[in-house]
Parts: structure tokens; sequence; C-alpha cells
């Protein structure tokens, strides 16, 4: 015992088992600490590592194959996918590398009998990278669990130094930076709860589709929600729908009419002139030919139209009675100016979306509904309403088809490309809040709101007084 190198060979086997009761202390503590379900999902990780070679070959995620040797009889090897497993705040993330004829479709095929092995409710299978199958095991799935604070916007997003409003005891500096939600919009969270986001700098059109009740006035409340308290924002509102459901954010509005045609028509007249003038002024004002190469301002602000139940206004009756030719006039006029707002109206910063519950190109003209650079649709009926408003890649990515979400647990929740992220993505958005919410943000900012107009040309303005508040021009 006292001999040196017996000493040392005992000091040298005792490191092993010192790290080994360290790893296990942190890993008791972690343990401890955790809430319920960050507990479960430790359990579940743990449980995925330790019996991953056993699930993989009942789960026929193994390959055997022959050896080849000069031996008698024919022994056969069995190869296992390598895994890497990670947690997550919903379930573990399982990276799984391809072998042999096991790729992407076969863990799917699995998916049922892994979620039974590791006891969750369910397994997704995709492919993370030629050769790696990111399999997830959920214990809840971010996408039908709803959302609220987190992605939703602060409510007072004041953003500029000096400002002395109502803060609710925060300091502008902490407050969401002024630019940001004016060039990308954050949509929410994605199947592995990470942020969707989609850029809204050079943008003039987003379409937002999908069956009545399943989420888009929602999404266009957590939209303007985020813009409202930006200076450098004038927000229009033409609702078709004609219920109350925009009233509450009238304040905050340099423009706003709800289904009538010719209120509509007198908004879109407004802003058709508003989009030539900008066009002959932009490089002399801004010293550039596209706004986004710069940043919208109080002098220049985004310009945002949003039409609900777009579709509304692009029907034409075709009637031969005097006021259905009027009418249908209007609509023709209205249909044109839509379509030149989205196709000229990007770099000179004016924006339009268009929500509807159908896309198809008898509700809204295909020469609008094309031009926009962001679609977003909610759930879907059929196969056609969802190649409309999405393009016909939607049908090569089943997972995220539109038509999957009609069930009432993903009303919130939208298929659309993403920045980064490939293929369709599947977003749950966030409640938008309480009208009183909405209404409380709408009054507290409505001092941002300038006719963008007048700004561009006072003298103008004065001749003619903008429609806001459901009023036609005085
Ligand atoms: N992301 C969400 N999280 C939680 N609830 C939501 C979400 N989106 C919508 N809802 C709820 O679902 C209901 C219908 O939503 P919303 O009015 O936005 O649907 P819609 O698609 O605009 O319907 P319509 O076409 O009839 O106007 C509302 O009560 C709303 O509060």
């Amino acid at each position: 015992m006292n001999d040196p190198s017996t000493r040392a060979a005992l000091g040298l086997a005792a490191i092993p088992a010192a790290v080994y009761l360290l790893l296990l202390t942190f890993r008791t503590v972690r343990y401890l600490r955790a809430s319920p379900a960050q507990r479960r999902v430790l359990r579940t990780a743990r449980r995925i590592k330790r019996t991953w070679r056993r699930t993989a070959r009942r789960t026929a995620l193994a390959h055997r194959e022959p050896v080849r040797t000069w031996e008698p009889g024919s022994p056969v090897r069995t190869l296992i996918p390598a895994i890497k497993v990670r947690r997550a705040a919903w379930g573990v993330v399982i990276e799984a590398h391809t072998i042999a004829r096991i790729g992407l479709k076969q863990f799917q095929d699995a998916a049922e009998h892994l979620a039974d092995a590791w006891r969750v409710p369910a397994v997704r299978a995709e492919q993370a990278a030629p050769g790696i199958v990111r399999l997830r095991a959920m214990l809840t799935d971010p996408l039908t669990t709803p959302l609220t604070a987190p992605a939703t916007p602060q409510p007072f997003t004041l953003a500029e130094p000096g400002d002395t409003r109502d803060l609710g005891g925060q300091d502008w500096r902490d407050l969401v930076p002024l630019h940001r939600s004016v060039r990308s919009w954050e949509l929410g969270v994605d199947a592995d709860a990470t942020p969707v986001t989609v850029a809204t700098s050079n943008v003039s059109g987003i379409v937002v589709a999908g069956l009545s009740g399943y989420g888009k006035t929602n999404l266009l409340d957590a939209r303007f929600a985020a813009l409202a308290g930006s200076p450098a924002v004038q927000i229009a509102v033409i609702d078709g729908k004609g219920g109350p459901d925009w009233d509450r954010h009238q304040p905050r509005c340099f423009a706003f009419a709800k289904d009538n045609l010719d209120q509509a028509h007198a908004i879109l007249t407004r802003l058709h002139a508003l989009l030539t003038r900008r066009q002959h002024q932009i490089s002399a004002r801004l010293g550039a030919t596209n706004l986004w190469d710069t940043n919208p301002s109080r002098p220049w602000p985004l310009v945002v139209l949003i039409i609900d139940e777009a579709h509304t206004f692009f029907h034409e009756s075709k009637g031969s009675d005097p006021e259905s030719r009027k009418r249908d006039q209007q609509v023709r006029e209205i249909t044109r100016m839509v379509e030149e707002l989205i196709r000229k109206g990007r770099n000179v910063g004016i924006q339009t979306i268009l929500a509807t519950q159908k896309a198809t190109g008898d509700a809204i003209p295909t020469r609008i509904r094309d031009n926009c650079q962001v679609a977003i649709s909610f759930a879907q009926r059929t196969s056609e309403a969802a190649t409309a408003i999405l393009g016909s890649d939607i049908t090569d990515h089943p997972d995220a088809h539109p038509r999957r979400l009609q069930d009432p647990a993903y009303v919130g929740v939208a298929t659309l490309v993403a920045d980064g992220k490939p293929g369709y993505t599947l977003v749950r958005t966030p409640y938008a809040g309480p009208a009183e919410h909405m209404d409380r943000l709408a009054r507290i900012t409505a001092q941002y709101v300038l006719d963008p107009l007048a700004l561009l040309d006072p003298e103008e303005s004065a001749n003619n007084a903008p429609i806001v508040a459901g009023r036609a021009a005085a």
C-alpha cells in the first residue's frame, strides 16, 4: 500500500470515479432544481439515450449486413444510426445519421412506434441536412400551445429619445427598437418553438388568407400593435367586413373606412396620388431611389394599408342598371389602384396587406395576389385554395399543408415561407390581446397620426381633408 507505484495506480483509478461522482451530483442537482415539465424532458432525454440501440432494432431502424470473412458460417453485423440528443422546452431533439437504406422515410414510418417506446405523445421526423434526420419527441407541441406575451410586441414601442409619454415605467431604450418591427415581422414560433420572421423591408404586398375564424384578424392585430408605436409608420384601414373588429384601431389610422365602396374608393384614390407624388419626389427628398436604402422616418413614413376581407372590393356585379354600372366602374378602379400600389409601392414605402377568406382567382385578381411578396395561409379546406395563396410547391410539403390545419387546435397557426427556413414553415401566432389592449394602444399612439400626403405637400392636403374615422372627406 505504501508502495509509490501502487499509490499512483490508486490515484489514477480515483480520477474517473471522482469525475463520475461530480457528473452524478451535477445531474441530480439539475434534476432537483428543474420544474416538473423540465424534469419530464430530462427523464425522456435520458430514456432515449439509454435505450436507443434496443429501440432502433425493435423499430426497424437498424441495418443488418453480412461481414466478409473466411471463417465458416456467415456472421452478420448490425449498424445502428448514431444519434445526438438535446433538450428543448417542449421535448427532446434527436439528430440521427442515416445509414444504408435507413433515411427520412424509414424514420417517418417508425415515428409512431418511437413515440410509444419513448412514452411521448408524438414524434416528428424531418430532413435536417443531407445524411441527418431530425426527430422531435414532443412532450408538448409548440404549434398547439397558445402563445401570448413573448412573441407579442410590447404595446407601447415608443422608441425615440426624449419621449415623455406613458411608458409604463419603462425606459424607452428597453422597448422594441423603432426599425426592427418596421423592417421585419415577428410572426410567432415554429414547431421547434424558434422565432419565425419575414422581412417586410422592400415589400409592397402581403396577402393573408384562411378559413373564417382561424386567426387572420388576430394576426393583423398583432402586426398593428407592432407598428403602432412607431412614428415612422402611418396606417390606413379598409374593413370589408364592416363589423366592429377594426373600430378600436381607428384613432391610430390616418384613413379609415368600412365596407362602403365610395369611402374605400376615396382612400385608394388618395393613396394612389401619394404613390405618384412619392415617385416624383423620392430622389430629391431622400437622396435615394429606394426608401429601404435608408429607413422610414416621421417625414417619410412607411404607409401600411390594411384591407380586411379584401375580396369584398374586387367583385363586379355585372348588372346593367346605372347603379350597378357605377359600382362596377368603382370596383374596376379599386382593382387597378390596389394592383398599382402593390406593383409600384415597394421603393416608395407603401405596403398593402390584404386579408381574405378566399385567395382563389375569382376572389382576389391573380395580378394582385401574385405580386405580393409575402403570403401567409391559415387553414384551408381545399388544395386549390392552398395552392392559390402559397403556390404549387406547397403540395410537396404535406406536413405544412394548410388543409392539415382544419382543427380547433390550429386556430392561430399558419403556413408561410419564412426567412432562413427551408420550404414552408408552420407558425403559431400569438394571441394579440383583448380589445381593450388595442383600444388603449390606438389611443395612446394616436398622436403619431399624420396624413402622409400632407407631409409631402401641405397645400394639397389643406384642400383635401383625409378620410378618417369612417367619414368621407369633408
Ligand atoms: N393566435 C391565436 N391565439 C389564440 N386565439 C386566437 C388566435 N388567433 C385567433 N384566435 C381567436 O380565434 C377567433 C377567430 O379569430 P379571427 O377573428 O382572427 O379569425 P378570422 O380568420 O379573422 O375570421 P373571419 O375571417 O371570420 O374574420 C378569435 O376569437 C380569436 O381571439
